[in-house]
Formats: structure tokens, sequence, C-alpha cells
């Protein structure tokens, strides 16, 4: 298992160590020893798994209270995962990430706290599993407008379709009017 660094230092790729044999393969995805001798010392208290069928965009979420670190990875499907810095403190405030997660590559991705994180479905569908560093608190769930022209996040749109969205995430809140980390 080894980190990859991205454009913004606190994200990392997780590139998984994948065992193939005649039988199929195996690799371990979350081992709290491996992962803290490689800097991330992290505690997990939720797993989630959601399944979106193509064109479907999730976020971008965030909690404005008990933020949550994620450790996502795709089993099935590909998928263009972002993760957007919204910590005013930090150097790369109102910075993105863009990175595609799919189940032909032994890779997740780590969305520190204070991150908000989305997805685009590229493949016809997708399954998505997480873990999460603090639970889902839906009072203090935000979500930042997927196509905020200040982000100017530059999604891999399937034949140039508009994404389909949850009705919350219709509402999401534009750059200007979020809410953001101190
Ligand atoms: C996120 C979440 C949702 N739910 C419920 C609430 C609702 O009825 C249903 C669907 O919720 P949502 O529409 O918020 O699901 P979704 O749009 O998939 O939300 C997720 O999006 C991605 C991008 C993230 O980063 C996640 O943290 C999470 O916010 O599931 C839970 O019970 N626990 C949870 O942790």
């Amino acid at each position: 298992m080894k980190l990859i660094d991205t454009t913004i230092p606190d994200v990392k790729i997780v590139e998984l160590c994948l065992f193939g044999d005649t039988r199929g393969f195996f690799m371990e995805t979350w081992n709290k020893k491996t992962f803290a001798g490689l800097g991330l010392d992290l505690d997990f208290v939720q797993d989630n798994h959601s399944r979106s069928r193509q064109g479907i965009l999730r976020g971008l979420h965030y909690q404005i209270q008990n933020p949550q670190g994620k450790l996502v990875r795709v089993t099935h499907g590909k998928v263009f995962d972002v993760a957007v810095d919204i910590r005013r403190s930090s150097p790369s405030f109102g910075q993105w990430v863009g990175v595609v997660l799919s189940e032909d590559s032994p890779q997740m991705l780590w969305v520190p706290p204070g991150f908000a994180h989305g997805f685009y479905v590229m493949s016809e569908s997708a399954d998505f599993l997480y873990k999460c560093t603090d639970t889902y608190a839906p009072e203090y769930e935000r979500s930042l407008q997927w196509n905020d022209p200040t982000l100017a996040i530059n999604w891999p749109l399937v034949d140039g379709l508009l994404p389909l969205l949850s009705a919350k995430d219709v509402q999401g809140v534009s750059w200007q009017d979020a809410e953001m980390y101190e």
C-alpha cells in the first residue's frame, strides 16, 4: 500500500496492493496500522455504500460541524471523484482535486475533514463505498453547488448532458454564500 500525492497535499490517492491469482484477487482495503505507518492515523466510525446510475452527481457535501474525513473507493463502475478544500486557513483553500476511481484500478481517495466531497458516475452504474471519521449529522450537512463558476470543476459529463441531482443538491449553495471552515 502506498500514498500518491495530488495537487492538494492533504488529499491522497491510496494505491492498494492487489494479489491476483487463478481464483481472482485479494487486497487489503483498510488496515489501521499500515495507514498509521503511512502517516494517516485514522479512526473510522461509519461505513457507507451507495449505488448510482450513469449521469448521477452526488455532492458537493460537507458537514459544517462534525466534519467527516472520507476514505472512498469504487467496487463497480467508474466515477469522477472530487474534493474541494473549504478551510479558509488552508494554502489550498478553494482548490479542488478530481480523480477517476474505477473497479479496474486498485485505488482509493483520502478526503480529509474540511473538504466538500462529491462524485459523478461515468459508467452505466457505480457502487461507491466509503469509511467516515465522524457520523452522519444531517442538521450540519451542507451542499455546495456542483457547477459553481468560481470553482469551475471540470466534470467529465457523458455526452455533455447535465448531471442528475437530488432535490437537495439542486438547492446547492454557491461558493460565495457557502459556510466554510475557519
Ligand atoms: C449520507 C447519509 C445519508 N443517509 C440517508 C439520508 C437520506 O434519506 C438518504 C440519502 O441521503 P443523501 O441524499 O444525503 O445521500 P448522498 O447524496 O449519497 O450523500 C453522500 O454524498 C457523498 C458525495 C458524500 O460525500 C457523503 O458524505 C454523503 O453526503 O440516506 C443516512 O441515513 N446516513 C448517511 O450517512
